[in-house]
């Protein structure tokens, strides 16, 4: 409830407004009906109460459409106001860590996920409403028992306990299944959602390789897993149920035979029977639970895992945002060691290295020798357990570095070809440099109207091939290079590149990066050969460092692992 003026205090009061008028029509009814009934048979005009009854009808019609609209655009309200909170304790977090770490992704899919699908949506701002609607149908009911009182105090106040009882008994019931539904995980959430979206995916493969049951019995697998144990407690639930049913039974008997008992006495006229019959209804109607009950459990847990990820936060500070650097930054890496979260060993052993302000610089290692993490740490996306790292005297954790990074993995935005060139740096905007920055990167066969959309997904968006992506990526970083993020780490740029625009590629890129350190990964050593330094990583630290022909000469790692490619390639050439 404490979230309801995050809807808004119109809003708010219309919800409230409205829910009250729901709350008062069905006693006023009851009222209403038996006072018609009275003057029916008293004989007398009947156009007062049938006006009153019809206005009473109207008002309940039109204040329930009402009530829908408002309550769905509250909740809708409520929700976007939990998904930036998670927003931004997601982009508060200074690095990867927390946000990789398996605690914090399960409370965030938690804290914003649409629900299951079984019971309800898993919404705070359901919860919210959910929570009005409760407090109003409580203030139906007594206004009802209180009607019900006129008539006989001990019949109104024996329905409200057995009406809460009951409805407390089904809520505790039921209630078990939320908690099935909960003590679900991150993991299995994503597994059951992805099984779906992979299928999509990998449509290539699903046709090329029959994989349609392959696909259809994970999904079946993990429906199973996560819905068994829910509809196990579903039927336990229904096989308790009879008891309930003869309470309520018993009640509702009660309510009706004391009236019509007074009535055969002569104490009750029959107006009088309908108003307390009604009255009795509207008391009774408290023992069903509503599905704001579900609302509120199942909502609820949503909010207690936005909460939670808020106090996940650590104390640490963000880093200051990068600031634009007039020249090429030194980059300083001592004796830094590092493991990944959850790791067994560390990937960076002691790295000692310096990057120059304006060189060039590739690394070169085997597979997983920690080229990519040595850039995350860089980049500031991890802190090292141990050593330093600066970039012109900062550390990355104080101040971003003025870096921009072209990953292996390198995002393809749902957007326009200017916006994926522009993204990485603030407007205003210069198409002139976007057009230079692309073809800088040798980017062609691109839609020539800059504000055409590259949705491949969209119904009008153009989808480009790898290597025209991975130019467009390159153009990101090239482009944020010339609005002072002179820090340039590339990694593996050419790996969807032909052999001749790979040739291309170090005149037109590296070596036209004017005023700009850049760090080269990659495994196709013609790329790096023409950087002013290559740097060998193996066993977490620098074991080779120098040209390449000094590292020829030196005839380690990087001269064997030349001379198989360089042999490999004319092989193939013959
Ligand atoms: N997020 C992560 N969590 C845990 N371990 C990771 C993570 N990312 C990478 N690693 C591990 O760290 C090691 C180094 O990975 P990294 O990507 O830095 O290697 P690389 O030299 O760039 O490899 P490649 O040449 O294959 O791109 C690998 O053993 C990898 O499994």
């Amino acid at each position: 409830m404490r979230l309801l003026p995050a809807a808004g205090l119109g809003l708010a009061t219309a919800l409230v407004l409205l829910q009250l008028l729901q709350a008062i029509v069905p006693t006023a009814m009851a009222y209403a009906v038996g006072v018609l009934v009275s003057t029916l048979t008293a004989g007398q005009p009947p156009l007062g109460p049938v006006t009153l009854v019809v206005a009473l009808l109207l008002a309940g019609q039109v204040g329930w459409l009402l009530l829908e609209a408002v309550q769905t655009y509250t909740a809708r309200r409520v929700d976007g106001v939990i998904r930036a909170r998670v927003r931004s304790v997601a982009a508060g977090l200074p690095g990867l860590d927390v946000l990789e770490s398996a605690a914090f992704q399960d409370r965030a899919a938690r804290a914003v996920d649409p629900g299951m699908g079984v019971a309800r949506e898993r919404s705070a701002g359901n919860a919210v409403t959910g929570q009005v609607t409760l407090v109003f149908r409580m203030v139906s009911a007594v206004a009802a028992a209180t009607l019900l009182a006129t008539f006989s105090p001990p019949l109104a106040l024996a329905l409200l306990v057995v009406s809460l009882g009951v409805r407390a008994v089904l809520r505790r019931q039921w209630m078990a299944i939320i908690d099935r539904l909960d003590a679900d995980t991150a993991g299995q959430r994503y597994e059951y959602y992805v099984s779906t979206q992979a299928v999509m995916g990998a449509a290539k493969d699903v046709r090329l390789f029959g994989l349609s049951d392959f696909f259809g019995g994970r999904f079946r697998a993990a429906a199973v897993r996560t819905y068994g144990p829910v509809w196990r407690s579903l039927l336990g639930v229904l096989r308790r149920q009879w008891w309930i049913g003869a309470v309520v039974t018993l009640a509702a008997a009660a309510a009706l035979g004391f009236p019509a008992a007074a009535v055969l006495r002569g104490d009750l006229e029959p107006g009088g029977l309908i108003t307390v019959v009604l009255a009795g209804v509207g008391v009774l109607s408290i023992s069903q639970m509503g599905m704001e009950a579900y609302d509120i459990e199942y909502g609820l847990r949503g909010l207690d895992a936005a909460d939670e990820l808020a106090a996940m936060s650590p104390r640490a500070s963000r880093p200051a945002p990068a600031k634009a650097a007039r020249h090429a930054p030194e980059v300083r890496f001592t004796d830094v060691v590092f493991t990944y979260p959850g790791g067994d060993r560390p990937i960076l052993d002691g790295l000692t290295l310096t990057l120059r302000a304006g060189e060039t610089v590739a690394v070169v290692g085997e597979n997983g020798a920690g080229k990519t993490t040595l850039v995350k740490l860089l980049a500031g996306l991890y802190a090292p357990d141990s050593g330093t790292i600066t970039v012109d005297g900062a550390g990355p954790r104080v101040r971003r570095p003025p870096v921009t990074v072209l990953f292996q993995d390198f995002v393809r935005y749902p957007a326009s070809v200017r916006d994926n060139v522009t993204a990485a740096v603030p407007p205003p905007h210069d198409d002139a440099a976007v057009r230079e920055a692309l073809a800088r990167a040798g980017a062609s066969g691109l839609p020539e109207d800059l504000s055409a959309s590259l949705w491949p997904e969209g119904t009008d968006g153009t989808d480009l091939s790898g290597g025209q992506w991975q130019r467009v990526a390159l153009a990101r970083a090239l482009y944020a290079a010339g609005r002072g993020r002179r820090l340039l780490v590339l990694d593996e740029p050419t790996a969807n590149l032909d052999v001749r625009a790979e040739a291309a590629f170090h005149e037109q890129v590296v070596a036209g990066a004017r005023d700009t350190t850049t760090v080269l990964i990659s495994h196709r050593l013609g790329t790096v050969r023409a950087a002013h330094r290559i740097i060998l990583l193996r066993d977490g630290r620098v074991a080779e460092d120098g040209t390449h022909e000094e590292l020829l000469a030196h005839g380690g790692d990087y001269a064997r692992f030349f001379t198989t490619q360089a042999a490999a390639f004319h092989g193939g050439e013959r």
